[in-house]
């Protein structure tokens, strides 16, 4: 594709993340357009086409990614319907950005990990969006100074106001958590090695049989220790706070997003409901930012190895939820593409 030329863009499900970045691309950022939206919610895509010009709508994401007139694939299809659409996108050439997870499980992540060993070049990003968060960028380049020496425990929250009715324990660990396991790869540049799930007593907001919260804890290949508290029906807001434990110091992120307010005899901040709004500058730069490299020609950010190895780690997770042991992580060997 030439690169002075906006490029079209399918979305594959246009649910809440979908239709956010619908929006995103058609309002906010530069240098693509949505040229085909693809559900399988028929009225639901037409109706969303109707209002965007040269917008075709799909129902099968193969026929949208067949289009002349689409470069690139956005995916924000639940988890279970991620695998054939990227197999569908490598099969054409396609660069994806594909929100997370990268697929569900480990079989399948490595299965779509294959594919791409044998297209030979990386075409996939996966929305892991922190990492274009403001506060993580700067916990990650303080981090990257050494001026606070090695990291050695990371603290981290994950709170969601409260989850949708068909949300599972489960989904706690490989649809919430995920987002812990691939920042805390990122930030301290190593893989996960074991993780252990502690169960707290539920909280009475939660849905009956639901262990929310829970404390989930992994360990690295240097010996650090992470914690991840989810709490999926905190009751009051979204928050998600990090804090780094160095040798010579801690530093924290997440606790003031907004402007602490002084009035009435009392102080005070905001809190955001929920990640749209909490990580809406994200989302916009990860969504650019894909946009300029992929017009460049060249493949940026998290990759697949990073959603296979969230997806290892997600399963060992699962497993430890399940049985009330530490599990192991067990990974293939690094591929010279994902070096
Ligand atoms: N990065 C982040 O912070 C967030 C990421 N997500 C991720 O975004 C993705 C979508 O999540 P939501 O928008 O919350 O779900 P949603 O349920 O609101 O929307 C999913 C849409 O995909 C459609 N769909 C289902 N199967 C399909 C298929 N085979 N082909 C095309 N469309 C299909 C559904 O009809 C629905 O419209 C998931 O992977 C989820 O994990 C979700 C929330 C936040
Ligand atoms: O990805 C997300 C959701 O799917 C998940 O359900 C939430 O817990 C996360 O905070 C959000 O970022």
């Amino acid at each position: 594709m030439p690169p002075q030329r906006e490029l079209g863009v399918a979305v594959v499900g246009t649910g809440k993340m979908g239709a956010d970045h619908v929006r995103r691309i058609e309002h906010v950022i530069s240098g693509a357009r949505v040229t085909a939206v693809v559900d399988i919610e028929a009225e639901r895509v037409k109706s969303l086409a109707a209002g965007i010009e040269g917008c075709t709508a799909y129902t099968e994401p193969a026929a949208a990614m067949a289009a002349d007139d689409v470069d690139a694939v956005l995916i924000a299809s639940p988890g279970p319907a991620h695998e054939t659409a990227l197999l569908e996108a490598l099969g054409r050439d396609l660069p994806v950005l594909c929100e997370k997870p990268l697929t569900p499980d480990a079989a399948s992540a490595l299965r779509v990990l294959e594919a791409e060993q044998r297209l030979g070049h990386r075409r996939i990003q996966v929305g892991f969006m922190r990492r274009y968060d403001a506060e993580y960028l700067r916990l990650k380049r303080l981090l990257g100074t050494g001026e606070l020496g090695r990291t050695l425990m990371l603290h981290h929250r994950h709170r969601n106001l409260s989850m949708p009715p068909w949300f599972t324990n489960e989904m706690l660990i490989n649809d919430s958590v995920v987002h812990e396991m691939d920042v805390t790869r990122w930030l301290l540049d190593q893989e996960i090695t074991a993780v252990t799930v502690l169960k707290p007593a539920a909280s009475t907001l939660a849905p009956e049989g639901m262990d929310d919260p829970q404390l989930v804890l992994f360990e690295t290949e240097s010996g650090a220790v992470v914690d991840v508290e989810i709490f999926g029906h905190c009751g009051y807001g979204y928050q998600v706070h990090a804090e780094a434990v160095c040798e010579r110091g801690t530093a924290r992120i997440g606790d003031e997003p907004g402007p602490r307010v002084s009035s009435e005899g009392r102080w005070g901040g905001r809190i955001t409901p929920d990640y749209i709004e909490r990580f809406e500058d994200a989302y916009d730069r990860q969504v650019q930012a894909w946009v300029d490299t992929t017009r460049r020609g060249e493949v940026a950010g998290p990759g697949v190895w990073d959603g296979y190895a969230a997806a290892s780690v997600c399963e060992a997770g699962v497993l430890a939820q399940r049985e009330g042991r530490r599990v192991e992580v067990e990974l293939i060997e690094r591929p010279a593409l994902y070096r």
